[in-house]
């Protein structure tokens, strides 16, 4: 029975499903290396259970008890007695890799690990733990409080009872499942990111400017968002990381990550999270970076 949730790395993924694990009525513990980061997240998660409030999605006692149900840690120590720990840091296998080796060393042996990876092999990631058959991943989409789905990925080692509490838990948020095979970057990223690597391609090659290739996607297909302002919203070192996977782990050249991307990246221009990517955050408005 899980009871108790742990989230590792408190950013915008993690104060997501910290929020809506409280708001369900679970105990939460989040974790960060940052204490400014987990304040930080504890902050927007106030104001976004604020804005619930003021749409009358959830009442004022609701957002009290769901705040009071969050505890935070920076030592891995903190999360020893959750029934539940979902890994929510940096999209890169080694910083995961490493987490989990540090966190089955002090975590009760009937909890089950998870993580909320967009993209690396589930089976991988368990194998580095001690306990394969309790580890799985449950992929939250951002924003967390709005998305419906989350998507269930099995590991080849995966029990049934994880599997079963899983999916009992994703239910009790509220949320719908969709099941995945563990391949590269699942169902939703597989479809999406190739989409938006397409679009960078796009920019970079100049078919379009910024503007008009976000206008034409939002107008002209009817998404909720740009691809390039979806990119940013995303964060462009987690598209990036998630193009390697695919291209590594497909073996296809159609896979590969446009360059432009990979300059984004490495001059720190990471979208909204770093007030710069294909749009300039910093003014009042977003203005196009091309
Ligand atoms: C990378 C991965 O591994 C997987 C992924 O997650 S891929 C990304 C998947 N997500 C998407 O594709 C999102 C696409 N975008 C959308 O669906 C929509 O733009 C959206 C749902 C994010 C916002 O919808 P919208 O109607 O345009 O937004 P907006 O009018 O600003 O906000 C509507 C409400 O959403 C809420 N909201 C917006 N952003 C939010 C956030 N980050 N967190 C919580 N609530 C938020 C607010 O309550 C807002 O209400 P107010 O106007 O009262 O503030
Ligand atoms: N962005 C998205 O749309 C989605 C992302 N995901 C996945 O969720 C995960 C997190 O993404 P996102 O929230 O966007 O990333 P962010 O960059 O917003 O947050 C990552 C957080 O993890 C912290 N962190 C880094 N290393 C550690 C560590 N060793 N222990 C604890 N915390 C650590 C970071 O701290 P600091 O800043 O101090 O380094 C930061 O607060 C990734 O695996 C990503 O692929 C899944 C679905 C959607």
């Amino acid at each position: 029975m899980i009871r108790k949730v742990g989230v590792i790395g408190s950013g915008q993924m993690g104060n997501g499903i910290a929020h809506v694990a409280a708001l369900a009525g679970f105990d939460v513990v989040l974790n960060d290396i940052s204490a400014d980061q987990l304040n930080a997240a504890l902050a927007t998660i106030n104001a976004n259970l604020s804005r619930q409030v003021t749409k009358k999605i959830i009442t004022d006692d609701d957002r009290e008890k769901a705040l009071a149900r969050i505890s935070q840690t920076e030592n891995l120590e903190g999360l020893a007695d959750c029934d539940l720990v979902i890994e929510t840091a940096v999209e890169k296998e080694d910083v995961k890799r490493k987490i989990f080796h540090n966190l089955c060393a002090v975590l009760k042996p009937e909890a089950i690990v998870a993580s909320n990876t967009s993209s690396i092999s589930i089976t991988r990631l368990a194998a580095s733990t001690d306990r394969p058959e309790k580890f799985i991943g449950i992929h939250f989409m951002n924003p967390v409080p709005l998305m419906e789905l989350v998507e269930l990925i099995r590991g080849i080692a995966t029990g049934d009872a994880t599997f079963d509490a899983a999916k009992e838990f994703v239910a009790k948020l509220g949320k719908q499942i969709a099941v995945s095979e563990d391949f590269p970057a699942f169902i939703v990223n597989r479809i999406l990111l190739p989409m938006i690597n397409e679009a960078i391609y796009t920019l970079y090659e100049g078919v379009g400017n910024v503007e008009a290739i976000d206008a034409a996607m939002r107008l002209g297909a009817h998404h909720p968002m740009g691809p390039l302002e979806l990119a940013d919203f995303i964060g462009l070192d987690t598209c990036l990381s998630i193009m390697q996977v695919l291209h590594e782990g497909l073996a296809d050249s159609k896979y590969r990550p446009c360059p432009l991307l990979v300059k984004y990246v490495e001059a720190g221009w990471l979208g909204r999270k770093s007030q710069r990517g294909f749009y300039d955050y910093r003014g009042e408005k977003p203005v196009p970076t091309r």
